[in-house]
């Protein structure tokens, strides 16, 4: 078998090399030419997959290691009986670190407490579900958009799109993108979606770019906005982004949210199971084999420490995202235009290794309820018992 993947997936010699020979190369400009003689095709996000792309090779499984998977053309691949992978969920705690690392430095800047804020969702599947159970967790106030879930749970607490813009002050974007269908997502928040949010909405967009209107975002922001604090980590042309709009926007990143070590890893571990089973080979390397032990300590907090200082304590311990907002305007705003997509690509390609928040443990001085529910909320755990109090 002969097996084709981007030179950024990480472990493929690790799950793939006992089923065939490997060549690796870069996703971003893979060609047909380099699929005439390939069996299994695995991309990230940055490889179109499609007609013009598959039309007479002999590729008969596509991988993608990521979990959207608008780089697919689904329809040609079902058309031409190519089975293909995506790997749901295998970074979705990556973004909401990210979410909350973001949360955490406006909140800083501002001056706005996080309590006082009311969050909106809109996409509640992986990553938007597990980001309204944390916020809801730290009992902050959460409102749900999702019509599609909302249809199949008619009892499920979701809310319309209008209710969310008109009651929420803090609104985070996690659909997948889409051109179809009854819901579609590109451009959801259009001119007159943007126009519509209340005084000093924070906006993060952690999704796909073109979920935004992303020259209607900058003119606003430039014009008649300036109350908004945006957070973005995708944008609508990337590699290529809209420098005017980077520099109105508070974070900026470039498209990392998800990268955390265990996720990158997932996603290789997904695809070569779903690689197993569609070919009914038993899988013989397991991921907790490979991943390396969590580097992030136990951390001890005194019987002082109050809830939000607990809470930006652990956030800022797994994830900052003012270093890569930092890194984004180093080396993407004074560069010239056609070197953007460059730099925005070598960012990513060298990004640092970090680690997910489950890896974390407190150990408090002493136990109090208020301080356990935030531990709860982010999945942190508590260290054996209560530390013992230095009085004592
Ligand atoms: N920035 C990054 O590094 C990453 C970005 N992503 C992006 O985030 C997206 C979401 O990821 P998951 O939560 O894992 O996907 P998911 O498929 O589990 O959930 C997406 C949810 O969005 C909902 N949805 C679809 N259309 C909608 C609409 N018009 N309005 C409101 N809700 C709608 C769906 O019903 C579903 O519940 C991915 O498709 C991907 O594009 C994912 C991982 C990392
Ligand atoms: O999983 C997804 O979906 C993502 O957006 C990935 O984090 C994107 O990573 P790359 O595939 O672009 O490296």
């Amino acid at each position: 078998m002969r097996i084709l993947a981007d030179e950024n997936i990480p472990l493929v010699a690790e799950f793939f090399g006992d089923l065939g020979s490997i060549q690796r190369v870069p996703g971003r400009s893979l060609c047909t030419a380099q699929l005439q003689d390939i069996d299994v095709l695995l991309v990230r996000s940055v490889t179109p997959v499609n007609q013009g792309l598959l039309a007479g090779t002999p590729v008969r499984f596509v991988g993608t290691c990521t979990i959207g998977t608008d780089h697919l053309d689904l329809d040609y691949l079902q058309q031409a009986r190519i089975p293909w992978a995506s790997a749901p969920g295998c970074n979705a705690r990556g973004v909401v670190d990210y979410v909350l690392g973001s949360l955490l430095t406006l909140s800083e800047r501002t001056g706005q407490t996080l309590s006082s804020r009311t969050y909106g969702i809109v996409g509640a599947g992986q990553v938007g579900g597990r980001l309204a159970k944390v916020l809801k967790g730290l009992g902050w106030p959460v409102l749900v958009c999702d019509p599609i879930r909302q249809a199949q749970e008619p009892e499920g607490d979701f809310v319309s799109l209008e209710q969310l813009l008109a009651d929420c002050d803090v609104i985070s974007l996690h659909t997948p993108l889409t051109r179809q269908g009854d819901h579609p997502t590109w451009h959801l928040f259009d001119h007159a979606c943007l126009q519509a949010l209340r005084p000093d909405t924070w906006l993060i967009n952690a999704s796909r770019g073109a979920v935004i209107d992303n020259a209607a975002l900058c003119d606003l922001v430039q014009h008649q906005r300036a109350d908004l604090q945006v957070v973005l980590d995708v944008w609508e042309h990337e590699p290529q982004i809209d420098r005017d709009l980077a520099r109105y926007v508070q974070i900026a990143t470039p498209h990392i949210a998800g990268y955390s070590l265990e996720g990158k890893l997932r996603g290789t571990a997904q695809i070569y199971q779903a690689f197993c089973t569609q070919h009914a080979i038993a899988s013989k390397v397991n991921l907790a084999d490979l991943i390396p032990a969590p580097t992030v300590r136990c951390i001890d907090f005194s019987a002082q420490v109050t809830p939000n200082e607990l809470l930006s304590t652990l956030c800022r311990a797994v994830y900052d995202p003012r270093r890569d907002d930092a890194d984004f305007r180093r080396a993407l705003l004074n560069v010239d235009t056609c070197e953007q997509p460059a730099h925005f690509d070598a960012l990513r390609k060298h990004y640092p290794i970090r680690r997910e928040i489950d890896g974390l443990h407190a150990r408090l001085e002493q136990e109090k309820p208020e301080l356990k529910r935030v531990l709860d909320a982010l999945g942190v755990h508590l260290c054996q018992t209560a530390l013992a109090s230095p009085n004592h």
